[in-house]
């Protein structure tokens, strides 16, 4: 084994099932976390940012934990670590957080050994952690991923962005955690609502491939999940319903919330229109928010060049919104 001095991995946040496509359909986002990780001979942890504030800084830290999951599927030993982590991906919002620490603990745990496993394995690895492939697929690859798990191994495609694709995304000022919202949705589902969402799920794909931005409005229709988290979500229904009248091309919950996500097209007039309108539902039910507007991230988790010596936070200054 050829074990690394560090290395340092940028995973962007990702948006789960754009509508109809339930735990298969995820986009990245330009919102980014800086992981850096090194063999020492103690743990230690450098959590950088208001967004990592509160989670753990000993062996029980997510990042921890799943690293030492490679190394254990690669047969190998490194039981100590140096971990440093910035992220300006909002924790518990539906924006990904859990799925980029977690392909930013994988992919680089996995460099750091001289990448014995490959990213196939490496996306199998994070949807049993995540129990759906949408946002680690995501994370992992860029672009939009659309994929299914059978309990083991992920079969995935991914779809390159049309260029004219940018997103909204209205951040509230509260977390919803991933549990929560799917402990509201029912186990079973009748007929007309299963055939919804394989119709609307199958045009949104062959909208999203073939650059068919106009179908997106009427392909984001979703049964299974929305209406159930909506009473989670204050002014998420009105959003739903009436965004494409304020420019949208079409509006989902983001993941499982409580951030709202709209895609638009990046020439469209009514950008600003569409923002003041966002930013006023959630004004008028009395949450603060805030508005991001993020691109779709082409490249996925991108491991960056080693021969840098400078210390963590001056390699991601200037890149970092803080
Ligand atoms: N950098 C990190 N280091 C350690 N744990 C993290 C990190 N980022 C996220 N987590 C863990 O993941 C939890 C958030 O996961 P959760 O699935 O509820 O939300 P999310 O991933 O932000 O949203 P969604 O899955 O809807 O997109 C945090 O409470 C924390 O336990
Ligand atoms: N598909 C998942 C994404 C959030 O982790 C959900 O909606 O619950």
């Amino acid at each position: 084994m050829s074990l690394r001095e560090k290395v340092t991995v940028k995973i962007p946040a990702s948006t789960a099932n754009l509508g109809p496509g339930f735990d298969t359909l995820g986009m990245a986002l330009s919102l980014y976390a800086w992981l850096e990780i090194k063999p020492a001979s103690q743990t230690t942890f450098h959590l950088y940012g208001d967004h990592l504030t509160g989670l753990p800084s000993d062996k029980s830290n997510l990042i921890f934990e799943v690293a030492q999951m490679v190394f254990d599927e690669a047969g190998v030993s490194v039981p100590e670590l140096e971990i440093s982590m910035y992220s300006d991906i909002p924790l518990t919002r539906g924006l990904g957080s859990s799925a980029s620490a977690i392909v930013g603990a994988l992919v680089g745990a996995n460099a750091l050994i001289g990448s014995p496993l490959s990213n196939d394995k490496l996306l199998d690895l994070a949807t049993a952690l995540e129990k759906h492939p949408d946002n680690v697929g995501a994370s992992l690859y860029g672009g939009i991923i659309t994929a299914a798990w059978d309990g083991q191994c992920v079969d995935y495609l991914r779809i390159e962005p049309h260029q004219d694709l940018q997103t909204l995304v209205i951040v509230p000022d509260f977390q919803l955690s991933t549990s929560k919202a799917r402990n509201v949705i029912p186990q079973q589902f009748g007929m007309s609502d299963v055939v919804h969402n394989v119709s609307r799920s199958s045009l949104l794909v062959a909208a999203l491939a073939s650059g068919r931005l106009d179908m997106i409005q009427k392909a984001m229709s979703d049964r299974i999940h929305q209406p159930y988290r909506a009473s989670l979500v204050p002014g998420m229904t009105e959003i739903l319903e009436r965004a494409t009248e304020h420019g949208a091309l079409g509006a989902a919950l983001s993941g499982a919330g409580p951030t709202v996500l709209t895609l638009v097209d990046r020439h469209d007039i009514r950008k600003d229109e569409l923002e003041q309108y966002l930013m006023g539902i959630m004004k008028q039910e009395g949450i603060t928010a805030s508005a991001l507007w993020l691109d779709p991230d082409l490249d996925g988790a991108l491991i960056l060049p080693d021969q840098d010596e400078r210390p963590f936070l001056d390699r991601i200054k200037g890149e970092v919104n803080a």
